[in-house]
């Protein structure tokens, strides 16, 4: 492959480095417009090989993973640490508002809801037995290559302080050289670990787990899948004064800052409403916040998020009624006759967005909606088809909790016109 030289134009969506080429668009990870950089390239993909021309807005990089350079590889975590501060936020917002102008909605959109170093409460490590031992870090972009993590400036420091630990307990719980993961998430109490994709272990390892689990402090749970090796603390999440125990490998938003700041949107959006749906609830982020002012029917597919939200309410004294139901809203949306005693709904699905029920919401009555996504292309897809059906954007803020990766979030408030 000849070395070629680019100069780079824009930023993608995925924060790789765009520069144009007669054959199409060349994406160039860890470049910056107005770079001229020396790449070796196989059609659309390029890497770099040297930095010819810096631009302004280009910084050193926090961590030593980071980048073509990094220490045991490019580490899959982050993508824009190199670029200075205000670029980066401004750069987040404007993926959201691309995205949304590609299905061509135009409305106004806030400023970045922020976040920093050291606040990511939950992460997913990936790992691998090595005739040396135990690799556990983050997936090379686009490989299988895993890049063995020492520092992670974007953890909060419970979670980076128990990367020795989790390696101990990879080691004693994985027999075999296939890839394995890892979910950790940072609760009130201390950590909840899940492995995901190892051979079961014998009774002898997971006795041995049981123990190191039981001498390394700061460790509530460990599990592998939804099965509990050992629990010596439930872990516990406080959502504004009511207790959840979380289930095993739960979603929870990534930052407490985002959680609140995407709680409170949706609560003062919705204030006022007698009867809330909480779509893609899982087990109560806002369902449980909408209850001290609404009634809410909380559904989500997921067993075991809803029963950690019902024990929760049975907990707490002061709340609304929260009702609960297991459904799989892709199949089987709420349809607008099941919509019609809500003044209010709030939906949070996963990356794929909620086609199926935002043509339901289209053709119901329900006053006031907020939609919250973690993909800001099926965001503007579902808001289009809301539009369609009579609802305009009150307001969309884009919320960062993946600091220094490209992934944005977004919420955004709509009324029935
Ligand atoms: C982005 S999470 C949001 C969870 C919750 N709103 C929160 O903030 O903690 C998406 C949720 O959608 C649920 N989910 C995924 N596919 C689903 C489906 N087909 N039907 C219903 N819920 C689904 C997941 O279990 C998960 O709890």
């Amino acid at each position: 492959m000849a070395a070629e030289t680019f100069e780079i134009e824009r930023l993608g969506s995925q924060g790789d480095g765009i520069a144009a080429h007669a054959q199409g668009p060349v994406f160039i990870p860890f470049t910056l417009p107005g770079e001229k950089v020396k790449v070796a390239r196989e059609k659309s993909k390029a890497v770099m090989l040297s930095l010819l021309e810096a631009a302004p807005e280009r910084i050193a990089p926090a961590c030593r993973h980071f980048g073509p350079d990094g220490e045991n590889g490019t580490c899959g975590g982050c993508s824009l640490q190199h670029l200075e501060r205000s670029a980066y936020d401004a750069f987040k917002r404007r993926v959201v508002i691309d995205a949304l102008s590609a299905h061509g909605i135009d409305c106004p959109v806030a400023p970045l809801v922020t976040s920093g170093p050291g606040e990511r409460r939950r992460a997913s490590f990936a790992g691998r037995r090595t005739e040396n031992g135990i690799l556990l870090g983050f997936s090379s972009p686009e490989s299988h290559h895993i890049v063995a993590i020492e520092e992670c400036p974007v953890l909060s420091p419970a979670l980076l302080a128990r990367l020795p630990a989790l390696k101990l307990l990879a080691g004693i719980l994985v027999s075999t050289s296939d890839p394995f993961r890892v979910a950790v998430m940072e609760t009130e109490t201390g950590l909840d670990i899940s492995f995901a994709g190892i051979k079961a272990p014998s009774e002898k390892r997971r006795q041995a787990a049981t123990r190191a689990v039981m001498t390394v402090k700061g460790i509530d749970r460990l599990a592998i899948g939804d099965e509990i090796i050992v629990e010596p603390v439930k872990p516990e999440l406080n959502l504004s004064g009511t207790r959840v125990f979380p289930p095993p490998a739960s979603f929870a938003q990534a930052t407490l800052g985002a959680e609140a700041a995407m709680t409170d949107l949706v609560v003062r959006h919705l204030r006022g409403s007698k009867r809330v749906a909480d779509l893609f609830s899982g087990f109560g982020t806002f369902a449980l916040r909408l209850a001290a002012k609404s009634r809410v029917h909380a559904v989500e597919f997921d067993g075991p998020a809803l029963t950690a939200l019902d024990h929760a309410v049975r907990n707490r004294q002061g709340l609304k009624q929260v009702t609960t139901e297991r459904r799989d809203l892709f199949r089987r949306p709420l349809l607008p006759r099941e919509l019609a005693p809500f003044d209010g709904v709030v939906f949070d699905p996963p990356r794929a967005g909620a086609k199926e029920q935002a043509e339901e919401l289209a053709r119901s009555n329900v006053a006031r909606i907020v939609a919250v996504s973690c993909n800001p292309q099926t965001l503007g897809r579902d808001l289009s088809i809301l539009g369609d059906g009579g609802y305009s954007i009150d307001t969309v803020v884009p919320v960062d909790q993946f600091f220094w990766s490209a992934h944005v979030e977004a919420v955004a408030c709509l009324s029935r016109k």
